[in-house]
């Protein structure tokens, strides 16, 4: 559905997007995630069409996006901008329906966007996050098979991304394929089929949040062990790393199935709890990689 090949966009002496390879297939959930100038908003843009790449091309549908766009393929909710401050609510999402040969019930995408009571409310007397939900209706409006959203729930309040991700689950039941960027580690975990890890214009790492969480390597087993020997559990097969916390002992782990046999095998140990690393991890390791190299 979306693929795109060797992408380079450079600005000035900045390469935003840097040999970028991608394909995303019909039907995933698919969370671009990344440290802050990772690339991931050029990335976007250059997949809608709305700016062009100095090097390699973009493919939405088998066809340039600006086509697959103008046959209602697409739905966007981008960062800022589209809204114009003078219309209603529901005048700029039937504004919006009517640029497309086919088109949702304005009521019906006002009810689902969570804005059905502020239909006939000026856009320019809306909060920042009643405006997100007005572009996030104007992006489903057009019944498109493909959704991308830019970093959509920022300046939304807990309440609000709640409610915005559980309309996309009923979207994406539709078999609807989505791809989104963002800064929230748990959206990105709870949401994504597949997560995309950008960095310095780059796909540095590709898979489920669990294969991502994976990276950031091993779990951790924390028991209690009063005058546990470190340097013998260091040795143990699968620990890495012995560490001492008063009574208790901090385990890290490569292989954290062996670990636990040998420690109850070779110890009195007891309150034992293995934990992953979390998303959070990886997304530091992934990011701090790139700073050292
Ligand atoms: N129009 C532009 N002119 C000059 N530099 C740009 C422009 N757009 C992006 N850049 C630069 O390209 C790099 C990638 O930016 P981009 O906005 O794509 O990153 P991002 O991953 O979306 O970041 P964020 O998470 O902060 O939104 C950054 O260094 C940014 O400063």
């Amino acid at each position: 559905m979306i693929v795109l090949r060797n992408l380079v966009k450079r600005y000035g002496a900045v390469t935003a997007v840097d040999g970028l390879n991608l394909e995303i297939r019909s039907g995933e959930v698919v969370a671009l995630l990344g440290p802050n100038g990772a690339g991931k908003s050029t990335t976007i843009d250059l997949l809608l069409g709305l700016a062009r790449p100095d090097e390699g091309s973009a493919t939405l549908f088998g066809m340039p996006p600006a086509t697959a766009i103008a046959r209602g393929k697409v739905g966007a909710l981008l960062q800022s901008g589209g809204l114009l401050p003078d219309l209603t609510v529901a005048e700029i999402v039937e504004l919006t329906a009517s640029l497309h040969g086919k088109a949702r019930p304005v009521p019906e995408v006002l009810r689902r966007a969570g804005i059905a009571d502020l239909a006939k409310r000026r856009i320019a007397g809306l909060s920042g996050g009643q405006q997100q939900r007005v572009r996030f209706a104007m992006a489903l409006v057009a019944d498109p098979e493909l959704i991308v959203l830019d970093e959509p729930t920022t300046g939304l309040d807990p309440e609000a991304r709640r409610a915005f991700w559980s309309a996309m689950h009923e979207e994406t039941a539709q078999g609807r394929t989505v791809l989104f960027a963002t800064h929230y580690l748990d959206e990105a975990d709870a949401y994504a089929d597949r997560i995309v890890f950008m960095r310095a214009g780059k796909v540095v790492a590709d898979g489920t949040a669990s294969q991502i969480k994976g990276l950031a390597a091993g779990r951790t087993i924390r028991a209690t062990l009063p005058g546990a020997d470190l340097a013998a559990l260091a040795a143990l097969p699968g620990v890495d790393q012995a560490e001492g916390r008063g009574e208790a002992v901090l385990l890290t782990c490569h292989d954290s199935a062996a670990a636990l046999r040998a420690l109850l095998a070779a110890t009195d140990a007891r309150d034992i709890e293995v934990t992953g690393r979390g998303l959070e991890d990886a997304f530091v390791a992934l990011t701090l990689e790139g700073a050292a190299a």
